[in-house]
Order: structure tokens, then sequence, then C-alpha cells
């Protein structure tokens, strides 16, 4: 069978600050229902590249293509309206409002071209259906009279994800959605991921190497600012050369 198309194509992007090479010609792409993880020891440049494809920070050379479209051009506004979807290492939610409150500007913000007028989308009735409905994929349903402020850790993360995914991204970047959950919180989460990707594609940086080794479709390695290896969780787990530069016990 051919291989699909990648949704999300880097090649060659590269990123110098002064004399360091952050990033160094990297090439990656994320493939329709893969979860593709990111991983490297600290300072690899795994936070470099995702601000680079998201794009807070312009690269220096490289090609970022989004359904083909090269967006390396664009704003981080305009690659989130393109289907560019991120979450972050801190949780984005409105404390203020509840789950269902949060899930409503996420299905208003796609309905209106991302998080326009959002305080009022919390009085929008129209909005309930389908913010229940993202609530409940993502085990919230619940919850959602709950203000974000008296979630747990975990459920935050969770709404967090059912925001970024009612809005309908073409691909998902997710920094670290793992941090700080605890034995108990890994779980279910990675249960979700699982369920998401068959329509969302995602990137995953995480350092909870079992969550990886247990999610990715495929990983690659960043060392250096370069990708030094790529494959599946087996073949990454049998590598010398991975557990040489990334898990230093060769
Ligand atoms: N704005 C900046 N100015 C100068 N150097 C930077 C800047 N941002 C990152 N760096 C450097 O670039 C290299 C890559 O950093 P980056 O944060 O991308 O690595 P990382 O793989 O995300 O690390 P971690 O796993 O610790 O988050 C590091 O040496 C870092 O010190």
């Amino acid at each position: 069978m051919a291989e699909a198309a990648p949704v999300l194509e880097v090649s060659g992007l590269s990123k110098r600050f002064g004399a360091l090479i952050a990033t160094d010609a990297v090439d990656l792409d994320i493939r329709p229902g893969e979860i593709h993880a990111l991983i490297g020891p600290n300072g690899a440049g795994k936070s470099t590249l995702v601000a680079q494809i998201a794009g807070q920070l312009a690269q220096d050379a490289g090609e970022i293509r989004l359904a083909g479209q090269e967006i390396s051009g664009l704003s981080v506004a305009a690659r989130a309206r393109a289907g560019l979807g991120r979450t972050f290492q801190v949780t984005s939610v409105a404390l203020e409002l509840s789950a269902l409150g949060n899930a409503m500007l996420a299905v208003q913000a796609r309905a209106s071209g991302l998080w326009g007028f959002w305080r009022r989308a919390a009085a929008d009735r129209r909005l309930i259906e389908p913010a229940m409905a993202a609530l409940a994929r993502f085990d919230l349903d619940g919850r959602a009279q709950v203000p974000a402020a008296a979630l747990s850790h975990g459920e935050r993360r969770q709404l967090e994800l059912a925001m970024a995914a009612a809005l309908a991204p073409r691909v998902l970047l997710l920094d670290e959605p793992m941090a700080g959950l605890g034995a108990g919180g890994v779980g279910p989460l990675s249960d979700i991921l699982e369920g998401l990707k068959a329509e969302t594609p995602m990137l995953l940086i995480e350092h909870d190497m079992d969550a990886v080794f247990r999610l990715a479709d495929r990983i690659s390695v960043l060392a250096e600012g370069r990708i030094v290896f790529a494959g599946s969780a087996a073949e990454v787990q049998a590598s010398a050369l991975v557990r040489e530069i990334y898990l230093g016990t060769a």
C-alpha cells in the first residue's frame, strides 16, 4: 500500500542562536493517523523545533508544509487557522470559567475564526451541545459545571486537549502533555490520545518514555539539533546509538 501523503512536512529546518545551532537541517513528517514522538536529551532542540513549526520562532532555513501548503511565512495565528493545533507545557484554560465554558470558547473559536469575542461565547446556548460533545470525548462531561480552577491537574490537561481537538486541527503539536500528571493520570490521557490519533495526527514531545513507547507509531530522536535516529518504539529501544546519545547507558 502506498504511504499516505504527510499532513505536516518539515524539511531542512534550521535555527541558530549566535554560535549555537539549535536545530540543524531537521527533516520530519507526520502522516495521517499517527502519533510521531520527538525525543532527545535536554537542550537537544525539541522546544526550538516546536516553536519554529508553530511560528513563534522564524527559521533561518528550511520549509514547513501543512497539507501541502508552505506555512513558514505565516504568523502563529494564520498557522492555527490553517489547521496547526497546539497544546502547551503550561495549561492555557481560563481558570475562572467552567469546563463547559472553556469548551464553548473552543467551539465558538472554530466557528468564528479562533478566539474572537471569546467572553461572549459562554452565554451562547447554541454552543452548549457541541461543547458537551467535546467534553464527553475527553471524559469530562460529568465535570462540565466545575470551574476550571477546581479541576485536577489531569482534568485540566484533558480539558485543554478537548479544546484543542474541538478546533478540528489537521495536526496537533503536544508539548509534554504528561508533565506533572503522576502515575494515575498518564494511563487515562494515553487512552485519550490513542482514541484521537485516527482523526488528528500528533507530534508528541514527551519526557515520559513509557508513554512515548506505548503511544508512538514512530519516534524521531533529536540530539544537538539533528535527527540522529528514526524508527518504531522497538527499533529505538534496540538502538545502541540511541542508548549512547540519549540514555547515556551504552
Ligand atoms: N532564545 C534562545 N537564545 C539562545 N539560545 C537558546 C534559545 N532558546 C534555546 N536556546 C538553546 O538552544 C538549545 C536547544 O534548546 P531547546 O530548549 O530547544 O532544547 P529542548 O530539547 O527543548 O530541551 P528540554 O528538553 O530541556 O526542554 C539549547 O542549547 C538552548 O540553550
